[in-house]
Parts: structure tokens; C-alpha cells; sequence
């Protein structure tokens, strides 16, 4: 850490006080439905009205967010307290490159340090407001981005990361090098989702294995590294559909199995947090 760093992290410090929870998503591979998830894990979370859900697109050369939440083409405002979310809902607000740029089709190309000024500026300078959760898509592998989210949320407690995978190996492969990250920058890893995880024909109700797995899939690999695995998301054509529409899928298809994994996924994640809340409280109250 440089020193010019130093002041960002305590203003960084300063300004997550208002934030509950903390949570990371990252994925070894791009396309394994990372960005997808965050989306669902927001929207999931959101339902409760009274629980308030920030969702900070980190991925700046490929931020997806903006259209899977149907805000393509919205712009960041500035206030007098700094940069202000775009709300999905009126509890559900939604920050991303994205919105910085002209078009869509901007590309962006930025090496490391202007990326890492980003992050610092977005994690500083959001007027966030209170908050209870909020979720980080990150971009695929361990890039500089990681490190700098991580360092500079260091002081403001990262309650853990969940790690998206598809059940191939190629994938895997690469989860367990996130694993050793997330072991290595010591933070914690709340589990693992396989998503993309068989197909359940909505005739027949059979599922079928469309990316078999031929090691064993997350589950053996949850077992063989000790963490949890949260739970196997199904492909479902709707999924994509909702996502170019930019809408939930939870709203389309409240009782599809995917959305069924998703909603455990979701409880299991808040579970994770309530637990880490209260253990944090018992230490400070012994
Ligand atoms: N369970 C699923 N069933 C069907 N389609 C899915 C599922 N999960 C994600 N998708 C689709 O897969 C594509 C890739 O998903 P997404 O953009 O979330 O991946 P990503 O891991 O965030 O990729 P990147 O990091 O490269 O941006 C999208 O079109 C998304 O709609
Ligand atoms: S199992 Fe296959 S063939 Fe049978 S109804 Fe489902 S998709 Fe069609």
C-alpha cells in the first residue's frame, strides 16, 4: 500500500460506517453468470422492503449490470454529497462505469491504476446513504481490481465473497485459484454457486446434465477445499431473456427451480451475515 493510499482508506472506512454488510462475488471464468447472479442476489434481497441494497459494478472494461437491472442509458448524478446511486427501486440503488459512459458500446481502456481510481472513487465518493447490503460484482479472475477492493475495504470489514462456477472443470479449475486468493487476502469465502447447474425439462420435470460434470463438479470441489457449497442454479432460457429485458427473473417465473435455488441461495447468504453480525457483537459485548 502506498502512502497517497492512506487518506482514501480512512475516507473509505468513513464512509462504509453506513454500510451493514459487505458482500464480494467473483468468478475464476467470464461468463459462468456472475454478473447474473448479483442481479437475482440484489433483486432476492430487495424484497423485503425494509431492507435497504446498494449494487456496485466493479467490472469497468465489461460492466454488465446496467443492463441486466434495465438502466442502460441512465446517468450518475452528483450531489452535494457526492456521486448518487441510480434506483432500480426505492430501495435498491445501482452504481457501474457504466452509467459513465456515452453508449454502450463504449469500450473501455484503462490499465491499472486509472481502474484502481475508479474503485477508490466509487467506494468513497457514492452517497450510498444507510445501507444493508451491499453486493460487489466484481470482474473474472484475480485481477488488480480484487486486490484494490479488497485493500481498500480492509478497515471496513468484508463479511465474504461468494464464488460462481459452472460445472465444468475449465471452470473449477479456476475457482480454486479464487479460493487461494480469497485464502491469501484473508477474506472470507461465504460458499460456492454452480450455476448453469443441469437442465430441468419444464414438461417432464427430468433433468438433464447439459455441461456434464467429469470431476466431480462444485460439490466435489467444496468437499475436497472445505466451503460450502450454497447451492446449484439451473439453466433456464428465461434466465437470458430477463436479463437482455433487463427485468427479474423471480418475477416471471416465482416458482421456476431456478428461482427456488436462487431464493435458498439468497437465505443462506443472509444467514452467513446474521451469524457473523451476531459473533462480532458477542465479542465486543464479552
Ligand atoms: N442459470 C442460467 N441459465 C441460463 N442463462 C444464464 C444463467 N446464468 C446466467 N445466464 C446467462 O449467461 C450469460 C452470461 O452471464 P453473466 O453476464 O452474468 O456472466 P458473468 O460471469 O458475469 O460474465 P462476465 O464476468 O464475463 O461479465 C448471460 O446471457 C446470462 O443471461
Ligand atoms: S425429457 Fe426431453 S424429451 Fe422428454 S419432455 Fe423433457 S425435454 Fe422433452
Amino acid at each position: 500500500m502506498t502512502d497517497s493510499q492512506e487518506p482514501a482508506i480512512e475516507e473509505i472506512k468513513e464512509k462504509m460506517k453506513t454500510v451493514k454488510h459487505k458482500i464480494l462475488v467473483l468468478s475464476g471464468k467470464g461468463g459462468v453468470g456472475k454478473s447474473t447472479f448479483s442481479a437475482h442476489l440484489a433483486h432476492g434481497l430487495a424484497e423485503d422492503e425494509n431492507t435497504q441494497i446498494a449494487l456496485l459494478d466493479i467490472d469497468i472494461c465489461g460492466p454488465s449490470i446496467p443492463k441486466i437491472m434495465g438502466l442502460e442509458g441512465e446517468q450518475v448524478h452528483q450531489s452535494g454529497s457526492g456521486w448518487s446511486p441510480v434506483y432500480v427501486e426505492d430501495n435498491l440503488g445501482v452504481m457501474s462505469v457504466g452509467f459513465l459512459l456515452s453508449s454502450p458500446d463504449d469500450a473501455v481502456i484503462w490499465r491499472g491504476p486509472k481502474k484502481n481510481g475508479m474503485i477508490k472513487q466509487f467506494l468513497r465518493d457514492v452517497d450510498w446513504g444507510e445501507v444493508d447490503y451491499l453486493i460487489v460484482d466484481t470482474p473474472p479472475g484475480t485481477s488488480d481490481e480484487h486486490l484494490s477492493v479488497v485493500q481498500y475495504l480492509a478497515t471496513a470489514r468484508i463479511d465474504g465473497a461468494v464464488l460462481i462456477t459452472t460445472p465444468q472443470e475449465v471452470s473449477l479449475q479456476d475457482v480454486r485459484k479464487e479460493i487461494n486468493f480469497c485464502r491469501k487476502v484473508k477474506l472470507p469465502i461465504i460458499g460456492v454457486v454452480e450455476n448453469m447447474s443441469g437442465f430441468i425439462c419444464p414438461k417432464c420435470k427430468k433433468e438433464s446434465q447439459i455441461f456434464p460434470p467429469t470431476t466431480g463438479g462444485a460439490e466435489l470441489m467444496c468437499q475436497d477445499l472445505e466451503v460450502p457449497l450454497l447451492g446449484r442454479v439451473p439453466l433456464d432460457p428465461l434466465i437470458g431473456k430477463n436479463c437482455d429485458k433487463g427485468q427479474s427473473f423471480f418475477t416471471d417465473a416465482p416458482d421456476s427451480p431456478a428461482t427456488l435455488a436462487y431464493r435458498s441461495i439468497i437465505q443462506r447468504i443472509q444467514e452467513f451475515c446474521d451469524l457473523r453480525q451476531s459473533k462480532e457483537e458477542n465479542l465486543i459485548n464479552s
